[in-house]
Protein backbone atom coordinates (compact mmCIF):
# COMPACT_ATOMS: atom_id res chain seq x y z
CA UNK A 1 0.00 0.00 0.00
CA UNK A 2 1.05 3.23 -0.85
CA UNK A 3 2.96 4.93 2.10
CA UNK A 4 3.28 8.19 0.86
CA UNK A 5 1.43 10.66 3.17
CA UNK A 6 0.72 14.72 2.51
CA UNK A 7 0.38 16.68 5.28
CA UNK A 8 -1.52 19.74 4.81
CA UNK A 9 0.06 22.20 7.33
CA UNK A 10 -3.03 24.27 8.44
CA UNK A 11 -0.86 26.57 11.78
CA UNK A 12 -0.08 29.68 9.80
CA UNK A 13 -4.31 29.93 9.30
CA UNK A 14 -6.32 27.54 11.64
CA UNK A 15 -3.48 27.66 14.17
CA UNK A 16 -3.40 31.67 14.25
CA UNK A 17 -6.82 32.68 13.17
CA UNK A 18 -7.86 32.80 16.74
CA UNK A 19 -4.84 34.25 18.71
CA UNK A 20 -6.27 37.16 20.32
CA UNK A 21 -2.65 38.75 20.69
CA UNK A 22 -1.62 41.12 17.67
CA UNK A 23 0.80 39.07 15.49
CA UNK A 24 3.14 40.54 12.93
CA UNK A 25 2.78 39.79 9.03
CA UNK A 26 6.82 39.24 9.63
CA UNK A 27 6.22 36.78 12.21
CA UNK A 28 3.56 34.69 9.84
CA UNK A 29 6.01 35.02 7.01
CA UNK A 30 9.00 33.83 9.32
CA UNK A 31 6.30 30.80 10.19
CA UNK A 32 5.39 29.64 7.13
CA UNK A 33 9.41 29.61 5.20
CA UNK A 34 10.24 27.91 8.57
CA UNK A 35 7.37 25.15 7.89
CA UNK A 36 8.92 24.88 4.06
CA UNK A 37 12.30 24.95 5.16
CA UNK A 38 11.20 21.82 7.76
CA UNK A 39 10.14 20.20 4.67
CA UNK A 40 6.58 20.83 4.43
CA UNK A 41 4.73 21.28 0.81
CA UNK A 42 1.46 22.44 1.75
CA UNK A 43 0.93 25.60 3.64
CA UNK A 44 -2.29 27.17 4.31
CA UNK A 45 -1.28 30.88 4.60
CA UNK A 46 -4.47 32.92 5.77
CA UNK A 47 -8.09 33.65 4.33
CA UNK A 48 -9.74 35.73 2.73
CA UNK A 49 -12.87 36.72 4.81
CA UNK A 50 -14.44 39.18 6.70
CA UNK A 51 -11.81 41.22 8.51
CA UNK A 52 -14.40 42.13 10.57
CA UNK A 53 -15.34 38.24 11.17
CA UNK A 54 -11.33 37.39 11.98
CA UNK A 55 -9.09 39.93 11.94
CA UNK A 56 -6.02 38.14 12.74
CA UNK A 57 -6.11 37.58 9.17
CA UNK A 58 -6.99 40.84 8.01
CA UNK A 59 -3.14 40.75 6.54
CA UNK A 60 -3.91 38.47 4.29
CA UNK A 61 -3.09 40.20 1.05
CA UNK A 62 0.45 41.13 2.72
CA UNK A 63 0.97 37.87 3.64
CA UNK A 64 0.79 36.61 0.08
CA UNK A 65 2.70 39.34 -1.31
CA UNK A 66 5.58 38.36 1.22
CA UNK A 67 5.65 34.36 0.65
CA UNK A 68 9.18 33.63 -1.07
CA UNK A 69 7.37 30.95 -3.08
CA UNK A 70 9.54 28.23 -3.01
CA UNK A 71 9.50 25.92 -5.90
CA UNK A 72 7.53 22.75 -5.07
CA UNK A 73 5.51 24.54 -1.83
CA UNK A 74 2.09 24.91 -2.24
CA UNK A 75 0.64 28.24 -0.36
CA UNK A 76 -3.16 27.48 -0.31
CA UNK A 77 -5.97 30.23 1.65
CA UNK A 78 -9.63 30.39 2.75
CA UNK A 79 -11.71 32.42 0.29
CA UNK A 80 -15.51 31.60 1.62
CA UNK A 81 -16.79 33.56 -1.45
CA UNK A 82 -16.58 35.16 -4.73
CA UNK A 83 -15.37 38.35 -3.33
CA UNK A 84 -12.37 36.17 -1.21
CA UNK A 85 -12.14 34.37 -3.71
CA UNK A 86 -11.16 37.39 -6.70
CA UNK A 87 -9.15 39.36 -3.31
CA UNK A 88 -7.54 35.49 -2.89
CA UNK A 89 -6.24 35.32 -6.84
CA UNK A 90 -5.39 39.15 -6.91
CA UNK A 91 -2.86 38.26 -4.20
CA UNK A 92 -1.08 35.49 -6.12
CA UNK A 93 -3.35 32.86 -4.81
CA UNK A 94 -3.18 29.67 -6.86
CA UNK A 95 -5.43 27.48 -5.06
CA UNK A 96 -7.99 28.36 -2.52
CA UNK A 97 -10.27 26.56 -0.04
CA UNK A 98 -13.89 26.64 0.68
CA UNK A 99 -15.76 25.46 3.65
CA UNK A 100 -18.79 24.13 4.45
CA UNK A 101 -20.44 22.44 7.81
CA UNK A 102 -21.84 19.01 8.20
CA UNK A 103 -24.63 21.19 10.50
CA UNK A 104 -26.50 23.82 10.00
CA UNK A 105 -26.31 25.95 13.06
CA UNK A 106 -22.76 25.88 12.82
CA UNK A 107 -23.13 26.73 9.38
CA UNK A 108 -25.25 30.25 10.42
CA UNK A 109 -22.82 31.19 13.21
CA UNK A 110 -19.25 30.26 11.11
CA UNK A 111 -20.18 31.72 7.63
CA UNK A 112 -23.64 33.44 8.13
CA UNK A 113 -25.91 31.03 5.84
CA UNK A 114 -27.54 27.77 5.79
CA UNK A 115 -25.58 24.96 3.85
CA UNK A 116 -27.69 25.22 1.24
CA UNK A 117 -27.16 29.29 0.68
CA UNK A 118 -23.50 28.39 1.00
CA UNK A 119 -23.33 25.91 -1.71
CA UNK A 120 -24.98 28.30 -3.76
CA UNK A 121 -22.36 30.88 -2.85
CA UNK A 122 -19.41 28.41 -3.80
CA UNK A 123 -21.00 27.88 -7.23
CA UNK A 124 -19.27 30.96 -8.42
CA UNK A 125 -16.13 30.27 -7.21
CA UNK A 126 -15.61 27.17 -8.61
CA UNK A 127 -16.56 28.61 -12.01
CA UNK A 128 -14.20 31.61 -11.70
CA UNK A 129 -11.81 29.06 -10.52
CA UNK A 130 -12.12 26.57 -13.34
CA UNK A 131 -11.34 29.58 -15.70
CA UNK A 132 -8.33 30.50 -14.16
CA UNK A 133 -6.91 27.44 -13.63
CA UNK A 134 -6.77 27.90 -9.75
CA UNK A 135 -7.41 24.55 -7.80
CA UNK A 136 -10.03 24.49 -5.41
CA UNK A 137 -10.26 21.95 -1.74
CA UNK A 138 -13.24 21.75 -0.02
CA UNK A 139 -13.42 21.76 4.10
CA UNK A 140 -16.66 20.15 6.03
CA UNK A 141 -17.20 20.75 9.19
CA UNK A 142 -18.85 19.20 12.64
CA UNK A 143 -18.06 15.89 10.56
CA UNK A 144 -18.79 14.30 14.07
CA UNK A 145 -20.31 16.65 16.50
CA UNK A 146 -21.38 20.23 16.10
CA UNK A 147 -20.78 22.41 19.34
CA UNK A 148 -24.77 23.35 18.58
CA UNK A 149 -26.10 20.65 17.76
CA UNK A 150 -24.17 17.64 18.96
CA UNK A 151 -23.83 14.49 16.87
CA UNK A 152 -24.22 14.78 13.55
CA UNK A 153 -25.07 12.03 11.46
CA UNK A 154 -22.62 10.42 8.93
CA UNK A 155 -24.78 10.42 6.01
CA UNK A 156 -24.86 14.17 6.26
CA UNK A 157 -21.86 14.44 6.31
CA UNK A 158 -21.30 11.92 3.09
CA UNK A 159 -24.07 14.34 1.71
CA UNK A 160 -21.82 17.53 1.63
CA UNK A 161 -18.40 16.32 1.25
CA UNK A 162 -19.99 14.86 -1.97
CA UNK A 163 -21.47 18.10 -3.14
CA UNK A 164 -18.18 19.97 -2.69
CA UNK A 165 -16.45 17.10 -5.01
CA UNK A 166 -19.50 17.28 -7.23
CA UNK A 167 -18.44 20.90 -7.59
CA UNK A 168 -15.08 20.58 -8.73
CA UNK A 169 -13.08 20.16 -5.18
CA UNK A 170 -10.21 18.25 -6.35
CA UNK A 171 -10.10 17.06 -2.36
CA UNK A 172 -12.55 17.48 0.50
CA UNK A 173 -11.25 17.80 4.03
CA UNK A 174 -12.88 16.41 6.88
CA UNK A 175 -13.03 18.57 10.27
CA UNK A 176 -13.05 17.44 13.14
CA UNK A 177 -13.90 20.72 14.46
CA UNK A 178 -14.10 20.42 18.08
CA UNK A 179 -12.26 17.56 18.17
CA UNK A 180 -15.18 15.08 19.89
CA UNK A 181 -14.50 12.58 17.48
CA UNK A 182 -12.96 8.98 18.77
CA UNK A 183 -11.62 6.32 16.30
CA UNK A 184 -15.20 4.23 16.51
CA UNK A 185 -16.93 8.08 15.21
CA UNK A 186 -14.35 8.79 12.61
CA UNK A 187 -14.60 5.61 11.25
CA UNK A 188 -18.43 5.40 11.17
CA UNK A 189 -17.97 8.78 9.52
CA UNK A 190 -15.82 7.79 6.73
CA UNK A 191 -17.35 4.63 5.99
CA UNK A 192 -20.24 7.13 4.43
CA UNK A 193 -18.54 9.30 3.61
CA UNK A 194 -16.38 7.02 1.44
CA UNK A 195 -19.35 5.40 -0.32
CA UNK A 196 -19.64 9.03 -1.95
CA UNK A 197 -16.30 10.69 -2.75
CA UNK A 198 -13.18 8.06 -3.13
CA UNK A 199 -11.12 7.66 0.00
CA UNK A 200 -8.12 9.14 -2.41
CA UNK A 201 -9.92 12.67 -2.40
CA UNK A 202 -10.36 12.43 1.87
CA UNK A 203 -8.30 14.17 4.00
CA UNK A 204 -8.26 14.15 8.12
CA UNK A 205 -8.59 17.87 9.88
CA UNK A 206 -9.02 16.46 13.34
CA UNK A 207 -8.36 18.69 16.69
CA UNK A 208 -7.14 17.54 19.52
CA UNK A 209 -9.53 19.01 22.30
CA UNK A 210 -10.51 15.49 24.08
CA UNK A 211 -7.30 13.73 22.91
CA UNK A 212 -8.33 11.84 20.53
CA UNK A 213 -6.69 12.98 17.43
CA UNK A 214 -3.32 11.05 16.61
CA UNK A 215 -5.76 8.14 17.41
CA UNK A 216 -8.03 9.43 14.68
CA UNK A 217 -5.14 9.97 12.14
CA UNK A 218 -4.14 6.84 13.25
CA UNK A 219 -7.67 5.28 12.69
CA UNK A 220 -7.90 6.90 9.40
CA UNK A 221 -4.50 6.07 8.13
CA UNK A 222 -5.37 2.17 8.31
CA UNK A 223 -8.67 3.24 6.46
CA UNK A 224 -6.50 4.42 3.56
CA UNK A 225 -6.28 7.98 3.98
CA UNK A 226 -3.10 9.21 2.85
CA UNK A 227 -3.77 13.59 3.77
CA UNK A 228 -3.62 14.95 7.13
CA UNK A 229 -4.20 18.46 8.24
CA UNK A 230 -2.23 19.68 11.28
CA UNK A 231 -0.87 22.68 13.19
CA UNK A 232 2.72 22.97 14.13
CA UNK A 233 2.84 22.76 17.92
CA UNK A 234 -0.64 21.95 17.75
CA UNK A 235 -1.55 25.85 17.32
CA UNK A 236 -4.93 27.19 17.14
CA UNK A 237 -8.57 26.85 18.83
CA UNK A 238 -12.14 27.09 17.89
CA UNK A 239 -14.26 30.34 19.04
CA UNK A 240 -17.90 28.49 18.64
CA UNK A 241 -16.49 25.68 21.22
CA UNK A 242 -15.45 26.49 25.18
CA UNK A 243 -11.98 24.71 25.77
CA UNK A 244 -11.54 23.52 22.17
CA UNK A 245 -7.93 23.36 21.50
CA UNK A 246 -6.36 23.42 17.84
CA UNK A 247 -5.37 20.90 15.50
CA UNK A 248 -3.65 17.70 16.14
CA UNK A 249 -0.25 18.96 16.44
CA UNK A 250 2.13 18.14 13.26
CA UNK A 251 5.09 16.90 15.62
CA UNK A 252 2.69 14.33 16.86
CA UNK A 253 1.65 13.42 13.40
CA UNK A 254 4.83 13.02 11.79
CA UNK A 255 6.44 11.44 14.51
CA UNK A 256 2.76 9.09 14.53
CA UNK A 257 3.26 7.85 10.51
CA UNK A 258 7.10 8.11 10.64
CA UNK A 259 6.64 4.93 12.96
CA UNK A 260 4.17 3.17 10.93
CA UNK A 261 6.91 3.84 7.76
CA UNK A 262 5.15 6.25 6.06
CA UNK A 263 6.72 9.16 4.60
CA UNK A 264 6.01 12.55 4.79
CA UNK A 265 9.51 14.32 3.71
CA UNK A 266 8.95 16.71 6.85
CA UNK A 267 12.11 16.71 8.70
CA UNK A 268 11.37 16.38 12.24
CA UNK A 269 14.09 18.01 13.93
CA UNK A 270 13.68 21.02 12.13
CA UNK A 271 9.71 21.29 12.92
CA UNK A 272 10.10 20.57 16.73
CA UNK A 273 12.79 23.97 15.97
CA UNK A 274 9.72 25.30 14.45
CA UNK A 275 7.66 24.33 17.03
CA UNK A 276 9.28 25.84 19.95
CA UNK A 277 10.15 28.89 18.17
CA UNK A 278 6.41 30.14 17.44
CA UNK A 279 5.61 29.03 21.12
CA UNK A 280 8.23 31.36 22.40
CA UNK A 281 6.59 34.30 20.10
CA UNK A 282 3.19 33.69 21.15
CA UNK A 283 4.31 33.12 24.59
CA UNK A 284 2.41 29.56 24.43
CA UNK A 285 3.49 25.98 25.76
CA UNK A 286 3.41 23.05 23.30
CA UNK A 287 0.61 20.89 22.60
CA UNK A 288 2.36 19.04 21.10
CA UNK A 289 3.48 15.70 23.39
CA UNK A 290 6.48 14.60 21.19
CA UNK A 291 7.95 18.14 20.95
CA UNK A 292 8.01 18.50 24.49
CA UNK A 293 9.80 15.16 24.80
CA UNK A 294 11.99 16.05 22.07
CA UNK A 295 12.97 18.97 23.83
CA UNK A 296 13.95 17.49 26.84
CA UNK A 297 16.19 15.02 25.29
CA UNK A 298 14.24 12.03 25.45
CA UNK A 299 14.90 8.77 23.32
CA UNK A 300 12.56 8.02 20.04
CA UNK A 301 11.26 4.94 19.18
CA UNK A 302 14.17 4.92 16.89
CA UNK A 303 16.85 4.81 19.85
CA UNK A 304 14.78 2.18 21.99
C1 LIG B 1 -18.36 34.50 5.00
C2 LIG B 1 -18.63 35.90 5.50
C3 LIG B 1 -17.81 36.90 4.72
C4 LIG B 1 -20.10 36.21 5.30
O1 LIG B 1 -20.43 37.37 6.04
P1 LIG B 1 -21.75 38.19 5.72
O2 LIG B 1 -21.83 39.31 6.69
O3 LIG B 1 -22.90 37.24 5.64
O4 LIG B 1 -21.39 38.67 4.24
P2 LIG B 1 -22.04 39.70 3.29
O5 LIG B 1 -21.83 39.16 1.91
O6 LIG B 1 -23.41 40.09 3.75
O7 LIG B 1 -21.06 40.98 3.46
C5 LIG B 1 -20.98 41.71 4.66
C6 LIG B 1 -19.69 42.51 4.67
O8 LIG B 1 -18.57 41.62 4.62
C7 LIG B 1 -17.79 41.91 3.45
N1 LIG B 1 -17.28 40.64 2.90
C8 LIG B 1 -17.99 39.64 2.37
N2 LIG B 1 -17.17 38.66 2.00
C9 LIG B 1 -15.92 39.06 2.27
C10 LIG B 1 -14.65 38.48 2.11
N3 LIG B 1 -14.49 37.26 1.56
N4 LIG B 1 -13.56 39.15 2.50
C11 LIG B 1 -13.69 40.39 3.05
N5 LIG B 1 -14.88 41.00 3.25
C12 LIG B 1 -15.98 40.34 2.86
C13 LIG B 1 -18.75 42.61 2.50
O9 LIG B 1 -18.04 43.40 1.58
C14 LIG B 1 -19.55 43.43 3.47
O10 LIG B 1 -18.75 44.54 3.90
P3 LIG B 1 -19.42 45.92 4.42
O11 LIG B 1 -20.27 46.37 3.26
O12 LIG B 1 -20.23 45.57 5.65
O13 LIG B 1 -18.23 46.78 4.72
C15 LIG B 1 -18.32 36.01 7.01
O14 LIG B 1 -19.23 35.23 7.72
C16 LIG B 1 -16.93 35.59 7.35
O15 LIG B 1 -15.95 36.18 6.91
N6 LIG B 1 -16.79 34.55 8.20
C17 LIG B 1 -15.49 34.09 8.65
C18 LIG B 1 -15.54 32.61 8.72
C19 LIG B 1 -14.17 32.06 9.11
O16 LIG B 1 -13.14 32.52 8.65
N7 LIG B 1 -14.18 31.01 9.96
C20 LIG B 1 -12.99 30.35 10.32
C21 LIG B 1 -12.47 29.50 9.20
S1 LIG B 1 -13.40 27.98 9.00
C22 LIG B 1 -12.62 26.89 10.06
O17 LIG B 1 -11.76 27.28 10.80
C23 LIG B 1 -13.00 25.43 10.00
C24 LIG B 1 -11.98 24.59 9.24
C25 LIG B 1 -11.92 25.00 7.77
O18 LIG B 1 -10.68 24.77 9.76
C26 LIG B 1 -12.35 23.10 9.32
C27 LIG B 1 -12.72 22.62 10.71
O19 LIG B 1 -11.86 22.53 11.59
O20 LIG B 1 -13.91 22.36 10.92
Amino acid sequence: MNNKVRIVEVGPRDGLQNEKQAISTATKLALIERLAAAGLRDIEATSFVSPKWVPQMADHAEVMAGLSRRPGVNYPVLAPNLKGFEAAVAAGATEVAVFAAASETFSQRNINCSITESIARFEPVFEAARRQGVRVRGYVSCIVACPYEGPVAPAQVARVALRLRELGSYEVSLGDTIGAGTPASVLRMLEAVASQVPVARLAGHYHDTYGMAVANVYASYQFGLRVFDSSVAGLGGCPYANGATGNVATEDVVYLLHGLGADTGVDLDALVDCGAWINERLGRTSQSRVSRALLAGRPTAQDV
